[in-house]
């Protein structure tokens, strides 16, 4: 899917944070499995040596990593080094050229395990990348270096499994928090995820897909486009702080809107800064939609009722109104839009049909209290997140959506005009955690 490729590629910062930390996480008392033995465990043949399951978590399947082949159910439970891996590539003997490898994906080879605690030299092998800034107490790095090395060395097909206890609980909850999800979310996605798993080994490509499954079943109520009403004109008001990206916004709806066949007026409601005004303008023209204007520092309640009143008359389908910036500490200006609001009431008492808050993803947990104020002063409808390219913070969606409910609309990915997109809850979740992606 395109846009999935897109939102991956740009949710790099997000993604591959979470990705290096969950690797990190699974190498840190994780031990490397042969293949064969991982297809054991996850035909439910193998008990967790010294971590007893508690009652009920051996009735749930733990859903086969991506990268392994089927169970073969009548193997024993107890790794067989001469099985027979047909499906495999002959590994180079040894590899020292071979790249380290990134995650714990398409892994590396090793019947002969388990002994994985004796560490053993290997000046031949280059170093793994390390994972970033562990947390306290954990040596998570030097740990898989030396296990990935002696798999390198022996170009035997392994993955790297870690039982799932508090212990993983709680440095799960920690890089979740680290990444923008907030703590009462980070805490509930992580106890969720560890549900009835408990005890069990679990590769980092899975842990990657129970927290996309997870993700994804908050994120799924709140995934819901922009409504259309058959009002004329339905009245788009456009709200948010300084530069969350609500002008950038407005002229790529207003493209997609005009792209569906559909009327479209703006009216650019931040009458304080002429350069604001021109922008407007600018994404009108790029959009091909009028931008209804004001003189510099006039009443913008002033400016949305005229705007009212012309698309009326003209009988467009939307008109969408920009707002001067506001941080939601001034109570004056959060006010003001209060005023816009009451004027173009007096058009439509049903107006505004949509109050879109725009947020940007690079505040991270500021955009909790944004929403509150936000919703205080103009009654929200629907969120769009902005600038989720390059951000490490895109978890603060999954606590918005867990917090407030509120429909995420569309989300921003670039500065282009086709760069906003519908918000797909499955192919966020596994851009922000990288499943799918092969670790
Ligand atoms: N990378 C990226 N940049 C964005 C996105 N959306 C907006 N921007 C940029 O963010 C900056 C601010 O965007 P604006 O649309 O001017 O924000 P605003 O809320 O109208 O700003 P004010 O008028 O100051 O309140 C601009 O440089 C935009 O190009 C996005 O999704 N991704």
């Amino acid at each position: 899917m395109a846009f999935f490729r897109k939102l991956k590629d740009k949710l790099f910062k997000s993604s591959s944070k979470l990705d290096e930390g969950l690797e990190a996480i699974v190498a840190d008392g994780g031990e490397a499995e042969a293949v064969e033995e991982v297809e054991a465990v996850e035909a439910g043949m193998l008990v967790t040596a010294g971590v007893g399951a508690p009652e009920g978590a051996s009735s749930e399947p733990v859903p086969a990593a991506p990268e392994v082949p089927a169970p073969e159910p009548e193997l024993p439970p107890v790794p067989e080094p001469e099985v027979p891996e047909p499906d495999l590539p002959p590994a180079p003997e040894p590899a020292p050229e071979v790249p380290p490898a990134p995650g714990p994906g398409p892994e590396i080879p090793e019947p002969d395990l388990p002994e994985p605690e004796v560490p053993q030299p290997e000046p031949d092998v280059p170093p793994i990348p390390v994972p970033p800034a562990p947390r306290a107490g954990e040596e998570a790095a030097p740990k898989r270096a030396g296990f990935i090395g002696r798999m390198l060395g022996r170009g035997e097909a392994t993955v790297v499994r870690r039982v799932l206890d508090d212990d993983m609980v709680e440095s799960l909850e920690e890089l979740l928090i680290a990444s923008d999800m907030g703590v009462d979310t980070a805490l509930r996605v992580t106890a969720n995820m560890a549900e009835g798993r408990y005890g069990r080994k679990v590769s980092t490509a899975e842990i990657k897909q129970f927290l996309a499954d997870e993700i994804t079943r908050i994120m799924e109520p709140v995934a819901r486009p922009m409504p259309l009403y058959p009002t004329r004109p339905q009245v788009v008001l456009v709200v948010g702080v300084n530069g969350s990206g609500k002008t950038t916004t407005i002229g790529k709806l207003a493209s997609q809107f005009r792209a569906a066949g559909k009327k479209v007026v703006i009216a650019a409601g931040d009458t304080f800064r002429a350069a604001a005004v021109e922008q407007l303008q600018v994404w009108g023209e790029r959009a091909g939609v009028p931008v209804m204007t004001a003189p510099e520092g006039s009443d913008p309640a002033s400016l949305a009722f005229d705007a009212m009143t012309k698309a009326q008359a003209d009988g467009a389908d939307l008109l969408m109104i920009d707002t001067a910036g506001r941080l939601q500490n001034r109570a004056d200006l959060m006010e003001e839009l209060s005023k816009i609001v009451r004027v173009i009431r007096k058009k439509d008492p049903d107006a505004p049909h949509n109050t879109l808050l725009v947020l940007d993803a690079t505040t991270g947990q500021n955009a909790l209290s944004q929403v509150e104020t936000f919703q205080k002063m103009a009654d929200v409808s629907g969120l769009v997140m902005t600038k989720l390219d390059g951000t490490a913070k895109g978890g603060v969606l999954v606590a918005l959506a867990d917090r407030f409910g509120l429909p995420i609309h569309a989300i921003g990915v670039g500065e282009q005009i086709d760069d906003l997109d519908a918000f797909d809850p499955r192919e966020f979740a596994e851009a922000l955690t990288g499943a799918g992606s092969g670790a």
